[in-house]
């Protein structure tokens, strides 16, 4: 049940080292500057711990089951808590107590410090051959993959959780939009290539595809690792796609206003849902032909 419908966003696109305590240090600084400039809902980028970097992911995964055993949550807690703030906390290397596999991780923290919710990438980044510039990744060598979409009740509305290349599968935010969503956060650290490209299109296209929000955080350019990193984090809106907020590719806190109102007021001059024709394109069988 949405409680607050009109809020500040705070999107924090940090700048990511090889050290460790170090990043876990400077976004808790940005969570800080974040919410002194009113932000209640605060976003971090993906692989906020750790480089964007596989020969680290290993080295810099914690125990998700265990949140104690894990000081990058344990002071996302701590810091949702004693600044009354919800952090969708971007994503960091997880390893899975149990199995041993790792995955990329996003955690939600609540205005208690509870961990609200847990969203492991489902849509691992791996390229058929490389781009320009040399931009290569293989994520399914080191991550396993989600297998569960994640939408999460806040204080701030119905929030759809996607992880970097989630962004780029449609069936994702439709299914988020029919369970309830009113805005989908997506950290993600695009590329110089695809970045450039294709990272605004597609927050633009869920956004109003969907009739809803979507935001977007990623670490900013010059973090560390080979990974040249696009950054441009961005705040959509549910009307036309229009852009609220947005950064260049520098260490900064973006804060945006939403206003679920605007939902509705999209939804009320085209009725999108009303329109669907299920009947037409149902997702059974993409690749059968049609009686
Ligand atoms: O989909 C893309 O082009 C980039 C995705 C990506 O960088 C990632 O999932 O980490």
């Amino acid at each position: 049940m949405t409680k607050i419908t009109k809020f500040k966003i705070g999107i924090c696109q940090l700048k990511v080292t090889i050290e460790k305590n170090a990043n876990i240090s400077q976004a808790r600084n940005l969570i800080h500057a974040a919410a002194e400039q009113g932000a209640n809902l605060i976003l971090l980028p993906e692989m906020w711990n750790c480089p964007y970097s596989a020969d680290l992911f290993a080295e810099f995964a914690e125990n998700l089951n265990d949140i104690n055993s894990s000081p990058s949550s344990l002071m996302l807690s701590e810091v949702a808590y004693s600044l009354g703030v919800t952090i969708i906390g971007g994503s960091i290397p997880e390893r899975d107590a149990s199995s041993g596999r790792l995955y990329n991780t996003c955690c939600v923290f609540g205005s208690n410090g509870e961990l609200k919710a847990k969203h492991r990438k489902i849509h691992l980044f791996d390229m058929g051959k490389p781009l320009p510039g040399d931009v290569h990744f293989k994520e399914s060598d080191t991550f396993s993959a989600g297998e569960k979409p994640t939408v999460v009740e806040t204080d701030f509305g119905c929030i759809g959780i996607g992880i970097c290349h989630d962004l780029r599968f449609p069936e994702l935010a439709i299914l988020y939009r029919a369970r309830g969503a009113h805005l989908i956060c997506y950290p993600g650290a695009f590329n110089m290539s695809t970045g450039e490209a294709l990272w605004e299109l597609e927050q633009r296209t869920r956004a109003v595809d969907n009739q809803l929000y979507a935001a977007t955080c990623s670490p900013c350019r010059d973090s560390a690792g080979s990974y040249m990193i696009w950054g441009h984090s961005t705040v959509v809106g549910p009307q036309m796609g229009e852009i609220i907020g947005t950064t260049g590719h520098e260490e900064t806190v973006l804060i945006a206003e939403i206003d679920y109102a605007k939902i509705q007021l999209t939804r009320d001059s085209f009725s999108l849902e009303n329109q669907r024709r299920d009947n037409v394109y149902r997702f059974i069988d993409l690749h059968q032909e049609s009686p």
